[in-house]
């Protein structure tokens, strides 16, 4: 059998693998471990939601799958394999290719990234332009297309539009259709509604998942909200102190964590759909600094379940590593095994 035919009869389901990826910024003496030693897998056509704390590093691994890290910043080791290559060593000409065409970004600001002096119409066809698609009159007309997609009325008028003379939920759509221009593989959507009003922020989220379901796009959604997580992801990794902590189905992460970082995070959840006010618990303690993870398990001082077994040492001594056969994996050294486990607020998850 030639290797042509053993590709095609065995179509690797993996769209995304990242292997030991290790982000970390240089600043003066310091050197801040963004991410740490990250592996994870993002399925075709999957949704998967990357949740955690603010500094724990949602942000430096999308951009990091992009290799848009910036100076004093570096990818300090790993691969970012794409559709069987790894992006990390590839020269920047070809990484400008796999930019936009195989994997998309959406950013939490669309405005912060459009050029303000330049129509809507322009913007989007640019974009076809740069990776030497169609002639002028299609690219219009694909533009055009993009717009109605997305839920523009009248999108011919539209395209004549500056950026500052739509609201930021249509900006929004401009961006997501810009994302979706040259029908990318995998879009990576960081925090892609937090800056609108929340009366559009469902609309504009329900309008990219199913744009992206239609598709068969993957999608890797970067959010702090844990209810948009059940509401449209298939997956949900979850992140703590620069590592995924547990990563597994949407239904199980909610119904049975494993993590006590996880069950902390869905205590604090607020109920969704009508059900009664929850006992909110704050966790114990601070965010850690990303220059000064604890050793051992980066959890281990905050954590209520060391704590009721009475502070064993290894917590504080072994560094867990993320653990299973899959699909749910966990980092702990005492993961629960209980459904539930004693959670006190409650989120709907979709069947
Ligand atoms: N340019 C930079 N220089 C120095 N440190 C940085 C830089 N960018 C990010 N970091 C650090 O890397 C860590 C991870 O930041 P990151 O923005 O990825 O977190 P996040 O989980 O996306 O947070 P948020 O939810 O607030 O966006 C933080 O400790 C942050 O201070």
């Amino acid at each position: 059998m030639t290797a042509a035919a053993m590709t095609h009869t065995e179509p690797p389901e993996a769209l995304l693998t990242v292997r030991n990826l290790s982000v970390h910024f240089h600043t003066g003496d310091t050197t801040v471990r963004a991410l740490d030693d990250v592996s994870l897998t993002i399925n075709r056509g999957e949704i998967v939601g990357l949740v955690g704390e603010s500094g724990c590093g949602k942000s430096t691994l999308g951009m990091s799958l992009l290799r848009l890290i910036e100076a004093p910043g570096e990818i300090a080791g790993g691969e970012v394999i794409f559709d069987g290559r790894d992006l990390v060593p590839l020269p920047e000409k070809e990484l400008r290719q796999v930019r936009g065409r195989d994997i998309s970004l959406i950013v939490q600001d669309a405005l912060a990234v459009m050029n303000p002096v330049t129509r809507v119409g322009e913007q989007l066809t640019e974009v076809l332009r740069d990776h030497g698609q169609g002639n002028r009159a299609e690219r219009r007309l694909r533009a055009r297309d993009a717009l109605a997609a997305v839920g523009f009325p009248r999108p011919e008028h539209s395209l004549r539009s500056y950026p500052h003379q739509l609201s930021g939920g249509m900006q929004q759509r401009v961006s997501i259709a810009q994302s979706l221009l040259l029908e990318p593989r995998l879009v990576i959507a960081d925090e892609p509604t937090t800056a609108l009003d929340v009366t559009v922020q469902a609309q504009v989220l329900q309008l990219l998942t199913s744009a992206c379901r239609t598709r068969g796009t993957s999608v890797l959604l970067i959010t702090h909200d844990l209810g948009v997580v059940a509401e449209t992801c298939d997956r949900v990794m979850v992140m703590y102190a620069g590592r995924v902590v547990e990563s597994g189905p949407v239904r199980q992460i909610f119904t049975a964590p494993r993590h006590p970082y996880t069950v902390a995070l869905l205590e604090a959840l607020l109920p969704l759909r009508g059900a009664p006010p929850p006992v909110l618990h704050a966790l114990p303690g601070q965010t850690p600094q990303a220059n000064e993870w604890a050793s051992g398990c980066r959890f281990h001082s905050r954590c209520p379940r060391r704590a009721a077994l009475g502070n064993p040492a290894i917590c504080e001594a072994d560094e867990p590593a993320l653990r299973g056969a899959g699909p749910h994996d966990v980092a702990c050294h005492f993961p629960s095994d209980e459904p539930s486990a004693n959670r006190k607020g409650s989120v709907t998850v979709d069947e």
